[in-house]
């Protein structure tokens, strides 16, 4: 891990050295020049790794979290960390077994578990806040760029990621096609849509209306003044796009409760509490702009041309309900990468968010990527 000087401290619950889980830090000092123009000065990302890297380096995989995830993949949720692994069943034998792989899960860029994002201290030692540069997901790609070179891994034996994350290992697969022997894309376009950004939209102008929002420089308020009313607003609008509308209706009816809430509002409710308990809303505005301008055909001849880069072993996968990442989007993703074959559906009842949940048929997935 490279540490240097001229970096404030390590933000986050997790200490340096804390025993296994195998939390780390790179502190990255050198600028990172950003796509949209400036450069942030340096950056830290927060990473877990499970097993252990190879003599020759060959075994390292990429697994690249979504909009509201985090570097723990897998483990229980933990003090400073309030909930479990979000792939916990995929790492063991099988799949992303730790005696074979070393396996390797940054917290993004501007997210807020350990990595510098909005919520963590500029060089000042003051948040990032308003002065927080808008990323892209190339950026985010060359801050995890360095962290491969950092553990000194020239080639991933794969990257794999579902939604945002696959936004990124997509980008992995076409910006460094040399470092990436096998890709695993899972809900995810090659570039986000109209219809994507326009749910965004909303989520975007709920929390930046929020009187707590503050321009952006919350972070100092006091403990119950941020932008969580925006926040909350963002993310019930956000998860109502994350499930099918048939397990919507299956599953909530048009029963009120007691309180005279329909039950899908306390669905969302709920919901919103608990991601308004867990994440910060600068990271959330930052990480759904990056989202936003993710088309890996920018500046590379549009998305066939950029697709026909990619020389990984390629799987891409769709679920079938997903309203807001739909099929056709995989099936760009298949059609164009060389050799990618058919697109896989994962048969599922629960929308986008199925690539969280149907653990069995993405596990089938990544056996199949890493030959069992
Ligand atoms: C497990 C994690 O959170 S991983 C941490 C990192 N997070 C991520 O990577 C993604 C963020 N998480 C998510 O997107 C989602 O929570 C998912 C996909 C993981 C959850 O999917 P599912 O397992 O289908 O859970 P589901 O959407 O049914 O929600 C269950 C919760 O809703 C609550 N709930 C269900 N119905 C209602 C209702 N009518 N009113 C109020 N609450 C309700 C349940 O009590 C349960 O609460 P809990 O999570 O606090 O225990
Ligand atoms: N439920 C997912 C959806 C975004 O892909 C998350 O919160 O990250």
């Amino acid at each position: 891990m490279s540490t240097v000087d001229g970096l404030p401290p390590a933000t986050g619950a997790w200490r340096e050295g804390d025993p296994p889980g195998r939390r780390s830090w790179l502190r990255h000092g050198r600028a990172l020049p950003l796509e949209r123009g400036g450069a942030l000065p340096g950056f830290q990302l927060a990473y877990e790794t499970w097993g252990t890297l190879n003599a020759d380096r060959s075994n390292a995989v990429l697994v690249l979290h979504a909009l509201t995830g985090d570097s723990h993949l897998a483990g229980p949720a933990q003090p400073g960390h309030p909930t479990p692994g979000w792939w916990n069943s995929l790492v063991q034998p099988g799949a992303l077994d730790p005696d074979r792989y070393f396996v390797v899960v940054p917290n993004v860029l501007g997210g807020c578990q350990g990595s510098t994002g909005p919520a963590a201290p500029a060089p000042d030692g003051q948040p990032w806040g308003s002065r927080w540069p808008v990323i892209t997901v190339r950026d985010q790609v060359r801050a995890e760029v360095a962290l491969a070179d950092a553990l000194g891994v020239d080639r991933w034996a794969a990257v794999l990621g579902g939604s945002m994350g696959g936004m990124r290992a997509v980008e992995w697969a076409v910006g460094e096609p040399e470092r990436v022997a096998a890709l695993l894309l899972l809900a995810c376009p090659a570039a986000s849509s109209a219809d994507q950004i326009a749910w965004t939209y909303p989520q975007l102008h709920a929390i930046r209306a929020d009187p707590g929002w503050r321009g952006g420089d919350y972070h100092a308020a006091a403990p119950g003044e941020g932008p969580h009313r925006g926040l909350g607003i963002a993310r019930r609008i956000a998860h109502a796009t994350y499930r099918s509308e048939a397990e919507l209706s299956s599953r909530f009816g048009r029963e009120p409760q007691g309180d005279g809430r329909f039950t899908v509002e306390s669905y969302l409710d709920h919901h919103a509490g608990k991601l308004v308990r867990r994440f910060d809303a600068g990271s959330y505005v930052s990480l759904a702009e990056a989202m936003n301008s993710h088309d890996v055909g920018r500046d590379r001849g549009g998305v066939a041309a950029a697709l026909r880069r990619v020389t990984a072993r390629t799987v891409v996968a769709g679920v079938s309900s997903d309203r807001l990442y739909p099929l056709w989007q995989q099936r760009e993703l298949a059609e164009g990468i060389p050799g990618a074959g058919e697109l896989h559906v994962i048969d599922s009842p629960y929308g986008h968010d199925a690539f969280l949940i149907e653990v069995e048929q993405i596990s089938a997935l990544v056996k199949e990527l890493l030959g069992g």
